[in-house]
């Protein structure tokens, strides 16, 4: 299994289920796709802003749904193996990605079969665990431990993503730069500022800069 960062946007997610998995997995794409959940019945109460289907279809319906729908990925998450069988192989008929939530890992004769992992996210900054499908409680606890550890991070981000557009700018050589942003990401006054607010960030990170690149030139 290669972890790989999809963008949704403006891409189209089937659901089949919406028991709690099948909502879980709604909300999480509707941040970025347009989301549509097929389900005889509606049992939790946050789909995001995923548009809600009442229906429960035969498996030979539910491959029809895929094919009409074309989405980029298809999750079953029904508590009926046939209709998540024959959903998993019309995703991969019409070549979408397809998240079965009922197998314990990708499965086998599904070319496009894909894992949810446990993500924390800071700013742009993501962070996705996986545990080759064996301990999905494992994953959600270290997701839980990881989360503190990426506190300031997206700011972190942010600031040494405009410091190496400026360094760039400057008169610097690439060695150069990559000592300066180094540097500024492993220091702990910068990440003390970003998480407190107490000091400045920005002026820490130029402090952090001058003393790595020798200042103005
Ligand atoms: C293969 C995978 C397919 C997929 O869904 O993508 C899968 C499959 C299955 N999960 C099951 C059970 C549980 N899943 C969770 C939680 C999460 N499961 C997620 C992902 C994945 N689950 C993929 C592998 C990820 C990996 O590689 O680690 C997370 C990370 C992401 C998400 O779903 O959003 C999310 C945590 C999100 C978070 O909190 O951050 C909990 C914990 C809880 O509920 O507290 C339990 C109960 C405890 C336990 O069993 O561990 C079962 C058995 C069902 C049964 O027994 O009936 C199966 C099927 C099977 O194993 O056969
Ligand atoms: N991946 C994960 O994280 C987890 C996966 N699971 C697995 O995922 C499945 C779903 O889990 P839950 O949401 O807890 O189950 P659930 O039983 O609460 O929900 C199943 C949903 O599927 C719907 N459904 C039934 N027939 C359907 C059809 N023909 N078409 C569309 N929808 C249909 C039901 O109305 C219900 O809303 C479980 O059967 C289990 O195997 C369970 C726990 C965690």
């Amino acid at each position: 299994m290669i972890p790989l960062y999809h963008d949704f946007t403006d891409e189209r997610v089937l659901v089949f289920g919406g028991g709690p998995v099948g909502a879980r997995k709604a909300r999480r794409f509707a941040a970025e796709a347009a989301v549509t959940v097929v389900s005889p019945t509606f049992d939790a109460n946050d789909y995001g802003d995923a548009e809600l289907v009442r229906a429960a279809p035969t498996p030979e319906d539910a491959a029809d749904w895929v094919r009409r729908v074309d989405p980029a990925l298809v999750v079953a998450a029904t508590d009926d193996e046939a209709v998540n069988d024959a959903v998993g192989d019309a995703a991969d008929e019409v070549g979408a990605l397809v998240n079965r939530a009922d197998r314990s890992r990708s499965v086998d004769g599904l070319t496009k079969s894909v894992v949810v992992p446990a993500t924390v996210e800071d700013g742009d900054v993501r962070v996705a665990i996986s545990t080759g499908g064996a301990s999905p409680a494992l994953s959600k606890h270290l997701r839980e431990r990881i989360e503190a550890e990426l506190d300031g991070a997206g700011a972190m981000a942010e600031l040494t993503g405009a410091l190496r557009e400026e360094l760039r700018a400057g008169p610097y050589t690439a060695a150069e730069r990559r000592d300066a942003v180094r540097a500024v990401v492993r220091s702990d006054r910068v990440w003390k500022a970003l998480r407190t607010g107490e000091t400045k960030a920005r002026e820490e990170a130029d402090r952090v800069i001058r003393n790595t690149v020798g200042g103005e030139r």
